[in-house]
């Protein structure tokens, strides 16, 4: 396989902020690859490096097997996470003005039609909703026909059935042979689109792989949640590992909801032993609901920790920046 989107060590420092530690990726011919991690993780700057909009302190990137700068822009298309157009061409112009940069560019009203904005072609730009212009947005990366498609959160602000349509978009560009490298917040379209997944957390890229082989390494168990007010220790004879989360205490001023005991390890065809359980106790429950572990458990798994040890430190380091403080009184 060759790679055609790559990135080695990569490295790169704002001022004292680490946006990157060594972030290495590989994107191989016809894959999709999704990036997630929390914010600040150093995801756009990954991308802003990888399309040459951003260079790195150290280590290397290369597209297309060159230097980001130096590849034929025919075969590109980027989407910037803040990209802007001018407010007032209206959907169409905007897609037959990028379609004019190209040699050999799609006729722009295929493209409205493939992003499902045929009916807003002739608004502004500045009149379309915030997921139509994402949508015109994503049109304007698809007008040079690109083998390598770079997308920095193609589908933030877009309602479901726009996400399907993108999605499905990206599906059938992939089919084509389309490369293509995207970054998200959302869970479920990694878990659909992406061959592969790089999960980066505080610049370095801490899990990679296909969706089904990080569920399987991180996501913990298939679960079975109970709604229920039960005092816990009631479960123990259960012969399933039971974990509690009720979150009712710390929402006062909510409704009390029922709390979660959650049973652990438990295929469908078992939960009828919890049922006899529930029921030969006299545990009184409002709702069962079975659940596979996800990507999102995965996400949870890792990337809650390092946020975890983040908040931690900086909460450390606001206590010992707070002692080192004047007390009132004192004179700096
Ligand atoms: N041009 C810049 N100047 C200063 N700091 C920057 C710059 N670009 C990024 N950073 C910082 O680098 C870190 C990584 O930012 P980046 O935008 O790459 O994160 P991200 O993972 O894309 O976040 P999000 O999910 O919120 O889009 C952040 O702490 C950010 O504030």
């Amino acid at each position: 396989m060759t790679a055609v989107v790559e990135a080695t060590d990569v490295a790169k420092t704002y001022g004292e902020t680490v946006a990157l530690s060594s972030a290495s990726l590989s994107v191989e011919a016809g894959e999709v690859y999704a990036l997630i991690g929390p914010n600040g993780a150093g995801k756009t700057t990954l991308v802003r490096a990888l399309t040459g909009t951003t260079v790195p302190d150290s280590g290397s990137v290369r597209v297309l097997e060159g230097e980001p700068t130096a590849i034929d822009r025919d075969r590109l298309g980027v989407l910037p996470q803040d990209f802007s157009p001018p407010d007032r061409l209206t959907a169409r112009e905007l897609l037959t003005y990028y379609a004019g940069l190209y040699d050999d560019p799609r006729d722009p009203d295929d493209v409205l039609a493939d992003v499902g904005l045929v009916d807003a072609s002739n608004t502004w730009y500045e009149n379309l909703s915030g997921g139509q212009q994402r949508r015109a947005c994503v049109g304007a990366t698809l007008v040079n026909d690109p083998d390598v498609l770079v997308l920095d959160e193609p589908t933030t602000g877009i309602d479901p059935a726009g996400r399907r349509t993108i999605w499905r978009l990206i599906e059938a560009l992939t089919e084509r042979g389309t490369t293509v490298l995207l970054t998200t917040h959302d869970m479920a379209e990694a878990e659909r689109l992406a061959d592969r997944v790089g999960l980066l957390a505080d610049g370095a890229l801490i899990a990679q792989g296909t969706p089904a082989a990080l569920v399987a390494d991180h996501a913990g168990s298939s679960r079975l949640a109970i709604e229920t007010d039960a005092d816990p220790q009631a479960f123990e004879d259960l012969a399933y590992p039971v974990v509690a989360s009720g979150e009712s205490d710390s929402k006062p001023h909510r409704r009390r909801q029922p709390d979660t005991i959650v049973v652990q390890d438990i295929e469908p065809a078992d939960i009828g032993v919890v049922v006899d359980y529930l029921e030969g106790n006299d545990l009184e429950y409002s709702g069962l609901t079975w659940a596979e572990p996800d990507l999102e458990d995965v996400y949870l798994a890792l990337a809650d920790s390092t946020e975890r040890e983040r908040t931690t430190k900086m909460g450390t380091e606001t206590d010992a920046d707070a002692e080192d403080a004047p007390q009132t009184g004192e004179t700096a």
